[in-house]
């Protein structure tokens, strides 16, 4: 008798790098992600017995996400319902799971019909999270480097005997988006919703005065919240790229915020969870979401 008690489980292939062509026509179309697959459910006997007989092949789950392909993809949501609802109806004891995407943007070289650059500088995320019936979709993106040159400042902040930084109402932000938000439903448009959330997001960046790269955060969620009903929740973790104004004053120059180091470490990492007023909270779903966001 052990006195080991199994407390939870997922498993599955990770990462399969997903490429598919459309061809249908001389002008292709590319679609490129990173999926992975996870299934719960009762698991149970392969971990306690080494009885494998509820395990569904991670190799078989990759095949699954390959094979599915050849129907297309369409958005990383929808694909990944797909999946979901494959392995749910398929195998009794899947009870739910957890299927992610990531999906990265790829544009043409002069309009050309089968030739592409990587584009997009974000990447593109999904993760669907299914419970039985009930389904979570949380989407987002990384790695949108954005700058404002003015508009910033920070100051106003506690002074100790450590505080060497001087307060500044003029100075440069920049940042890295990365930010998820979960969808209260499914019946979206995914591809429309994705770019539409992206331009309010980029558009936020940039409309108010910021005060610290928390109050853009905040302006930022603000307007997603506002402008998109779809979305209850939306989560950010944003490195503050910190550009110091270069001292000039050995050569007997001036430096009225035009000269800049770019510094590359250390950067403040500010991280802020965001929720619609009177929206319930789903943390479950956000669980296995590495970091912050
Ligand atoms: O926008 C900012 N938020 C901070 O919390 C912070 N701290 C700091 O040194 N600079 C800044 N800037």
């Amino acid at each position: 008798m052990s006195n080991v008690t199994l407390t939870g489980s997922q498993y599955g292939k990770a990462e399969n790098r997903l490429v598919r062509i459309t061809r249908d026509t001389d002008r292709h179309e590319i679609e490129d992600l990173n999926v992975t697959s996870q299934l719960r459910g009762d698991f149970d006997a392969a971990h306690y017995e080494g009885d494998n007989s509820h395990v569904v092949a991670t190799d078989t789950q990759k095949n699954t996400i390959f094979s599915f392909a050849r129907d297309g993809i369409g958005s990383p949501e929808e694909f990944l319902h797909r999946l979901a609802e494959h392995f749910t109806s398929s195998f009794d004891w899947v009870s739910g799971g957890r299927w992610a995407a990531e999906q990265f943007g790829w544009s043409r070289i002069a309009d050309h019909d089968h030739t592409f650059y990587r584009s997009a500088p974000e990447v593109r995320t999904a993760v669907l999270v299914r419970d039985g019936d009930d389904e979570t979709y949380i989407s987002g993106f990384y790695g949108l480097t954005v700058l404002k040159s003015t508009a910033s400042g920070f100051v106003g902040y506690p002074k100790d005997p450590y505080t060497t930084l001087p307060e500044t109402e003029d100075r440069i932000m920049a940042t890295d988006i990365a930010c998820r938000w979960r969808y209260n439903t499914s019946d979206v448009d995914f591809n429309a919703s994705y770019e539409a959330i992206k331009k309010t997001i980029m558009e936020a960046f940039g409309a108010e005065y910021s005060k610290a790269l928390q109050h853009t955060l905040f302006q930022m969620a603000e307007a997603v919240v506002e402008n998109h009903p779809e979305v209850d929740e939306i989560r950010f973790s944003c490195p503050n790229k910190h550009h110091f104004t270069s001292d000039l004053s050995h050569t007997n120059q001036d430096n009225p915020n035009v000269v800049f180091y770019a510094a590359d470490r250390p950067y403040g990492l500010i991280e802020a969870n965001f929720a619609r007023e009177g929206a319930a909270t789903k943390d479950e779903a956000w669980v296995g979401i590495a970091g912050y966001c």
